[in-house]
């Protein structure tokens, strides 16, 4: 992987149901070594010869890529493991999901219970750093959840919405009236998480 700051990581998805229902063709095929994804021509009647090589397959490079087959538990030791590692070492991390609806971002933050996301891997990952510290090291641990849409920040866990953006020389950038919740274990963030999760399906489907 580069050491770069900003990584790029690729999940392909397995068609779901609907795309199988009408006969879909799965045309990405990827190298994991090469961190490549490799969109193949939907014609299979097309060959190298007939079309120029880069419409007849495009490689994207990227600084990982997982297949269909991948855990989420892999993308975290893999991946999203030393940014929060990177945290507990005192730098500023973030990770952000994106894609278009139905790809699989839900599935890889949250995940199931036989396959968690990595939130809560990530949850796991904090405490299990903060349990190999000393009794003497006393840390302070705070979450707060938010949802950013139509340029509006909403406090998820309070239900305070419009929140304002401001810039302090002391805090940096940070929200105002942001709600913040004292964490002693990892169930405490796990109730801030259900908390903010719960207003979060309440507005999707308002
Ligand atoms: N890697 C995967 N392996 C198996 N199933 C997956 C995978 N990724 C997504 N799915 C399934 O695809 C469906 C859509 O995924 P998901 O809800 O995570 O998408 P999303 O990106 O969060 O969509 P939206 O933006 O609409 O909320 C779900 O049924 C999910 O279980």
């Amino acid at each position: 992987m580069s050491t770069e700051n900003i990584k790029v990581i690729v999940r392909c998805r397995p068609l779901n149901k609907r795309e199988i229902s009408f006969n879909a063709q799965n045309i990405i095929t990827i190298n994991s070594n090469a961190g490549q994804v490799i969109v193949n021509s939907p014609d299979k009647t097309k060959t190298q010869n007939d079309t120029p090589e880069e419409h007849f397959q495009q490689i994207f490079t990227f600084d990982k890529v997982f297949g269909t087959q991948s855990m989420n538990i892999d993308l975290f030791n893999q991946s999203f493991k030393s940014v929060v590692q990177a945290v507990t070492q005192g730098y500023n991390a973030c990770i952000f999901t994106y894609g278009q609806t139905g790809c699989g971002k839900t599935f890889t933050m949250t995940g199931e219970q036989s396959n968690v996301g990595y939130i809560v891997n990530s949850f796991d990952c904090i405490f299990d750093y903060i349990s190999t510290l000393p009794n003497s090291v006393q840390i302070v641990l705070k979450a707060s959840y938010i949802e950013i849409h139509n340029e509006k920040i909403k406090d998820l866990v309070t239900n305070l919405n419009d929140l304002s953006v401001n810039e302090s020389k002391e805090l940096g950038i940070y929200v105002g009236n942001l709600s913040e919740h004292l964490c002693y274990t990892k169930t405490d963030l796990q109730i801030v998480r259900q908390d903010g999760y719960k207003t979060e399906i309440q507005l999707q489907h308002a």
